[in-house]
């Protein structure tokens, strides 16, 4: 018999792209799925739905209760007032989760199969049941550059992001576009004008940057369209902002490595930034590896690391084609490309990889986990 299959947040940004990979895979031939809604229970389910075609109340622990698996991209909030209370009523499921909350508890599995199944399989052996997706800009950065961690050839790392809207969420790239036209609108007589002066455009245009008002920048804050943030996530008062910290705590945990696995942590930090993308996170990394490695022999594993990765070679043509958020968005594909050693010595490699963060860093490896547990 299929396994009852809860899905809560299907709606949602995340939701809508785990949807649809789920159709696309074909997963929905291998269970029974029964969906919730915080906002509309007694509705209607989407077409997908088989036997249950009624939208389950998602605070309804009777009926969360029922499922072998749920998994969830409804959010933070609701895992923090939900779950607690799902495993105190005694549920022992799988729970599957997009949001960030239960990332670092000692019983969660950060999932990202393809770089760590072994980590994975060991929890399962050991009757883990809390699985939860990793950062997108770590999983991403994993699943282009996992090779060389693998390989043990990582003294540290340091990275420099350049990441999406959709990061934020969905009104945050509505915002981002908002201002790309609100700017667009102030100077569209003159961009029309071929003679008129770039610089009375560009004066004009930060003029009206620095006059949004708080309703045009009511989600990041500040204006993005036109410039950037250096800062996503919480302020942790050291210097750092969250989403740095989570570059070094989350790749480690991913990898199995780090106290927690009685090993030493491996060094990663650096800056993140918010630019005006839509919905790809890039990033420039910069290796100190154990050793020096031949390029060619560094490009071979990255390569054959996995299905989805792939070598841009680096030259101006093929990078400007190929290493960019226009030439990913919406493709499983994790280019690395500018791949070359650097200055300080023969041990020290850059690369820049770029993903889909909704993708690779949010919805693919939450239903590769639910594939997990049906295969399993
Ligand atoms: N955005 C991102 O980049 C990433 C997000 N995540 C995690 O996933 C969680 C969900 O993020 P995201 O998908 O961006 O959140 P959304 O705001 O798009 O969706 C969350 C929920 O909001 C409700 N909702 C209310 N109004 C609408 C509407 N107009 N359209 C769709 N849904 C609506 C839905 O719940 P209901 O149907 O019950 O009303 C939906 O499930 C995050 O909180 C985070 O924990 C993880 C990785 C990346
Ligand atoms: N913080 C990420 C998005 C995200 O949801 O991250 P996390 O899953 O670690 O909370 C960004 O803003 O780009």
């Amino acid at each position: 018999m299929s396994k009852l299959v809860g899905l809560v947040g299907w709606r949602g940004m995340v939701g809508s792209v785990l949807m649809d990979r789920m159709i696309e895979e074909k997963d929905f031939d291998h269970i029974e799925p029964l969906f919730f809604s915080t906002s509309n229970a007694g509705g209607q389910a989407p077409a997908m739905a088989k036997n249950e075609t009624r939208l389950q109340d998602a605070h309804d622990l009777a009926a969360l209760k029922r499922c072998d698996i749920i998994i969830t991209a409804q959010g933070g909030d609701y895992t923090s007032e939900v779950f607690p209370k799902l495993r105190a009523a005694g549920w022992n499921g799988h729970w599957i989760d997009a949001a960030s909350t239960l990332r670092m508890e000692k019983d969660a599995v950060i999932i990202l199969d393809p770089v760590n199944m072994p980590v994975i399989k060991d929890a399962l052996a050991n009757g883990g049941k809390n699985w939860v997706g990793g950062n997108c800009t770590v999983s991403c950065m994993l699943m282009g550059v996992g090779a060389l961690y693998k390989a043990g050839l990582v003294e540290w790392m340091s990275t420099q992001t350049y990441q999406a809207a959709s990061g934020g969420g969905a009104q945050h790239m509505r915002e981002l576009l908002t201002q790309y036209g609100t700017l667009h609108q102030e100077v569209k007589a003159l961009l029309d004008d071929p003679k008129s002066a770039i610089l009375e455009i560009d004066r004009k245009v930060i003029a009206k940057q620095r006059s949004l008002t708080n309703a045009e920048t009511a989600h990041f804050g500040v204006p993005l369209g036109g410039s950037l943030i250096p800062w996503i996530d919480k302020d942790l008062g050291n210097g750092m902002s969250k989403e740095e910290w989570k570059g070094m705590a989350e790749t480690n945990k991913i990898l199995g490595q780090g106290e927690a696995f009685g090993s030493a942590a491996i060094p990663v930090d650096g800056f993140c930034v918010r630019v005006g993308a839509m919905r790809c996170h890039s990033q420039a990394l910069t290796f100190k590896l154990k050793k020096d490695v031949p390029l060619a022999d560094l490009e071979a594993m990255i390569a054959e690391d996995n299905a989805w990765v792939k070598v841009v070679p680096n030259t101006r043509e093929d990078t400007v084609r190929d290493l960019t958020p226009v030439a990913v968005t919406g493709t499983m594909t994790i280019p690395v490309g500018r791949i070359r050693k650097l200055a300080m010595g023969p041990e020290y490699v850059g690369a820049f990889t770029i993903g889909d963060q909704l993708l690779w860093g949010a919805a693919e490896p939450l239903r590769r986990m639910l594939r997990i547990l049906l295969a399993a």
